[in-house]
């Protein structure tokens, strides 16, 4: 991280207290049996709508944020939403989600730090889950969401979408809930996680994990400054790399140094200024978590392989992969594709943003959504 300017609390999370912002709550009371075992004894949801379900219920998209996203997809920055909105240009009135006409549901993830439950969270007791909060996966996840969508009296989905880690819950919808997802877009993702993308979150779990400020996990009581900020900041930019392509940083900032009397080369700033925006807006602990629920993503698990799992997929399906995305290589969309029986060829979105692109290349994402809501 850049030397502190004024030195962040010791964790971003949203905290109780702070404005609420558009996002709404349920609480779902009783013990949640957890994948890979263990349980949480209840835990809420934070999610955001626009628009509004129709009377039998028949016009709701669920949107799946990725790693560091939240539920605010749409609308500007505000009180409770330190970033504007991640997929607005695709939410609202006369946009490929016209709110005019579907109901968007967006949830914070299980184990996230935007008002669901998480590590930062308060415990039964009242204290930060912290270390003791348990190892969860995507599928713990999709069982939240679909507690969700049972409050909100959804018992399908005309639509089920997302980007990368958002992917992976959208496919495991539709392949643990074939029943409950008439279509699905998945983006720039995979079935399961590869070596390499688990070798590239390693040095990333590393970096908080080594942290002194990360305290083995309970840093929620630290002074401000003193959370494991470095550590995320590391992490954040081992991932921000890969979120985009070499020919992007090349071109964008070449051996460029930042500004007469700012030694950095322009790219070491770039980094430092993406680490330093996430450790304002994100918890350490949700990082580790969230990365690892990733690296156990494999939707074949216990059922059979991937293809077993695939073959269960009943929405009509777009997958897309990115050309110039060197996390989520294009091959994993490929796949995936030729697994779901009800998916034509993958769909190639053509940027020089690497795997970020699922986050800027709105008119190619417009269309897709559009091929699918018809
Ligand atoms: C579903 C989800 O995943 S939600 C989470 C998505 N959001 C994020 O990941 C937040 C981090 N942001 C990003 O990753 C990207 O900004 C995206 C993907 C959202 C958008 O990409 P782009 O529009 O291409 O933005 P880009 O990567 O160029 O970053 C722009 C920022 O870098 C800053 N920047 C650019 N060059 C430099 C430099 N040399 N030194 C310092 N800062 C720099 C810009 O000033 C700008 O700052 P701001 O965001 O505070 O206004
Ligand atoms: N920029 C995205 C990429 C991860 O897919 C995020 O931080 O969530």
């Amino acid at each position: 991280m850049s030397p502190a300017r004024d030195l962040p609390p010791a964790t971003g999370a949203w905290r109780e207290g702070d404005p609420p912002g558009h996002r709404q709550f349920l609480t779902v009371p009783g013990e949640l049996r957890l994948e890979a075992g263990g349980s949480l004894p209840g835990y809420r949801v934070a999610y955001e709508t626009w628009g509004k379900l129709n009377s039998d219920a028949s016009n709701a998209v669920l949107i799946e944020h990725a790693l560091t996203g939240d539920s605010h997809a749409a609308g500007p920055a505000g009180p409770g939403h330190p970033s504007p909105g991640w997929w607005d240009g695709l939410i609202g009135p006369g946009r490929a989600l016209d709110t005019d006409e579907v109901f968007v549901v967006v949830p914070n993830i299980l184990g996230g730090c935007q008002g669901t439950t998480g590590p930062s969270s308060p415990d039964p007791d009242g204290k930060p889950w912290g270390s003791r909060f348990p190892r969860l996966t995507v599928r713990d996840q999709v069982v939240a969401e679909a507690a969700l969508a049972d409050a909100l009296g959804i018992e399908r989905w005309a639509l089920v979408l997302g980007g990368s880690m958002g992917g992976m819950r959208a496919l495991e919808w539709a392949v643990g809930l074939p029943a409950r997802v008439d279509a699905l877009l998945v983006v720039a993702s995979t079935a399961a996680a590869s070596a390499e993308q688990i070798a590239w979150a390693a040095p990333q779990l590393h970096a908080i994990r080594s942290d002194p400020g990360w305290r083995g996990g309970d840093y929620y009581d630290a002074a401000p400054g003193e959370g494991p900020h470095v550590g995320l900041g590391i992490a954040r930019r081992i991932a921000h790399v890969t979120y985009r392509s070499e020919p992007e940083l090349s071109q964008r900032f070449g051996r460029h140094r930042q500004a007469p009397g700012d030694d950095r080369y322009a790219v070491e700033s770039y980094l430092d200024h993406h680490a330093d925006k996430l450790v304002r807006r994100f918890d350490a602990n949700s990082y580790l978590l969230l990365t690892e629920s990733m690296n156990d993503h494999d939707v074949g698990r216990d059922r059979g392989g991937v293809g077993q799992a695939l073959s269960r997929v009943t929405a009509r399906t777009v997958v897309a992969g990115v050309d110039s995305d060197r996390l989520y290589p294009p091959y994993q969309s490929r796949d995936l594709a030729a697994g779901i029986p009800t998916a034509g060829e993958a769909a190639v979105i053509s940027s020089p943003y690497g795997h970020d692109s699922f986050l800027i290349e709105t008119p190619q994402l417009s269309a897709l959504v559009k091929s699918l809501l018809g």
